[in-house]
């Protein structure tokens, strides 16, 4: 069974549609890449699955289960672990606090988290307002991690970051795949999201246009769905 199933999934922003037909599956520990251009549909995908925007036609299942109508905290603890754009922690409590309120279940630990990432531990006792933009992101990820979740979604996770920062987040990406996590990853940096999703859905106005390996995703489709 799939670890989760999007068929024909149209949803709306009040009269305005904006998924038309979004078809998107994620195997067990897979990395897939969700892309396409501004406006396509990426974010109001990822709120569609996290019952933030309510589908009006097609379904989402989450192993199995069907999540319309669910709501979103209930979603969340079936077990989808959601890093937004942008970033959300509590800024008036530490690095340590920020982790340990979202603890749920006992996989992933504090020590399991900034093992991840050395710089949290480092800072652990800091207050999370205090934290560079990069090293925000990097809490903003530990806190999903800590909710255990089976699919944890990245809404582009390295936006305006420095590049040695970014460079630590894929790191850190990299190892989540190579200890089997399964991640929905939404980035615009083709050249670090390619080698490391197993399979790639291209989103264009609202409908699925392209699914398949990264290598299938050529120069050419490339450059029609996602070329400026
Ligand atoms: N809160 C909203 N109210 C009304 N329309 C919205 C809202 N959020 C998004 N839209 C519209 O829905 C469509 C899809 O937007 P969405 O944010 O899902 O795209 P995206 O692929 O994530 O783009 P980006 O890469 O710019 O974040 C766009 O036409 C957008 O204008």
């Amino acid at each position: 069974m799939s670890l989760l199933v999007l068929d024909r999934v149209e949803s709306f922003y009040g009269a305005s549609q904006a998924l038309f037909g979004v078809k998107l599956t994620i195997e067990d520990g897979e990395v897939v890449a969700l892309m396409g251009r501004n406006g396509m549909g990426k974010t109001t995908t990822i709120s569609s699955i996290l019952g933030l925007v309510r589908p009006r036609a097609g379904s989402i299942r989450f192993a199995g289960k069907e999540l319309a109508g669910l709501r979103p905290h209930r979603i969340a603890r079936l077990g989808l672990g959601l890093v937004p754009e942008g970033r959300r922690c509590f800024p008036n409590l530490t690095v340590e606090e920020n982790l340990l309120v979202a603890a749920r279940g006992s996989d992933w630990t504090l020590g399991r988290v900034t093992e991840l990432f050395p710089r949290l531990g480092e800072r652990r006792s800091q207050y999370a307002n205090t934290l560079s933009g990069g090293e925000q992101q990097m809490l903003a990820i530990g806190r999903a991690l800590m909710t255990n979740p089976r699919l944890l979604i990245l809404d582009e996770a390295t936006e305006g970051l420095a590049p040695v920062i970014r460079q630590d987040i894929w790191a850190a990406i990299r190892k989540l795949k190579a200890a089997g996590q399964s991640i929905l990853v939404v980035d615009k940096t083709l050249s670090e999201l390619l080698p490391v999703a197993d399979r790639c859905f291209v989103l264009e106005k609202g409908v699925t246009v392209f699914e398949g390996t990264p290598d299938a995703l050529t120069p050419e489709l490339q450059d029609r769905y996602l070329g400026v």
